[in-house]
């Protein structure tokens, strides 16, 4: 696939879906999301939980074709050189490509079961905004996600806090704030300055993105 052979030619160096046959034994936060582009948010929402739950690492793991949303335009190469650019600075903080690897819609469940069957040592905790925790039922085959991972919500302003299944709310400051409202912000020219990582601002005006 055309999107596959670009993604292989980006020069992340932290990404390979294969690692997780070698973080063994550890306690992973795992934070999917379409990341269009990755924001301040995120990255507080992940900080916050990793620290409070003691978790070794978070790993970023951008979808391929997202469950319940529209299929983003930005390009997966684009997103996941975002995400690799807002993380390289916290060595706690992986990104992992396995989602854009095996193609298709991204749920979470076969995710989760890759990464049980490559490296069962691990424990799992899924870390959702509310918006997210919310619907987490509607997901495909929640029970089976929730007996893998242990679940995480983390407040979003914006959204009540109704979640369906028995999860751990981790305190993060309220941070108002979406990629949808950043990529209006480009098109509008309303600046994007502290709202994304400094390097991601640049890229994203580098290439031009979110103009049309
Ligand atoms: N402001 C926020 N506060 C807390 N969690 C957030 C916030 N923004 C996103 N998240 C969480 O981060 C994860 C990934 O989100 P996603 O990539 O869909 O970002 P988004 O800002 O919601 O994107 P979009 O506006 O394009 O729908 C989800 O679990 C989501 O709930
Ligand atoms: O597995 C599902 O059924 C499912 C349904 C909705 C969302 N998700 C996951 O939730 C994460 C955030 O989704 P989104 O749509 O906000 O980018 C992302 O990793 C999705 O794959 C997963």
């Amino acid at each position: 696939m055309v999107e596959q052979q670009v993604l292989k030619q980006i020069p992340i160096t932290k990404v390979q879906p294969e690692e997780a046959r070698t973080n063994k034994g550890r306690q992973i936060g795992i934070m999917g999301g379409t990341f269009n582009p990755v924001h301040i948010a995120h990255l507080v929402a992940a900080e916050q939980a990793m620290t409070k739950l003691r978790l070794d690492e978070v790993w970023f793991i951008p979808d391929n074709i997202p469950p319940h949303k529209d299929a983003p335009l930005t390009s997966a190469r684009d997103r996941a050189a975002m995400l690799d650019l807002a993380t390289r600075d916290n060595p706690r903080f992986r990104v992992k490509l396995l989602e854009l690897f095996r193609g298709g819609v991204s749920y979470t469940v076969d995710t989760l079961r890759y990464l049980k069957e490559n490296a069962p040592e691990n424990e799992y905790y899924l870390i959702m905004g509310s918006d997210q925790v919310n619907s987490f039922h509607t997901w495909k085959e929640p029970d089976e996600i929730a007996k893998m991972a242990t679940l995480v919500g983390i407040r979003r302003p914006g959204y009540p806090q109704d979640p369906q299944y028995p999860l751990i709310w981790v305190d993060a400051p309220d941070i108002r704030l979406s990629s949808t409202a950043i990529r209006l912000s480009v098109k509008t020219g309303t600046s994007i300055r502290y709202l994304v990582p400094e390097k991601v601002r640049e890229y994203i005006k580098e290439k031009g993105l979110y103009l049309d």
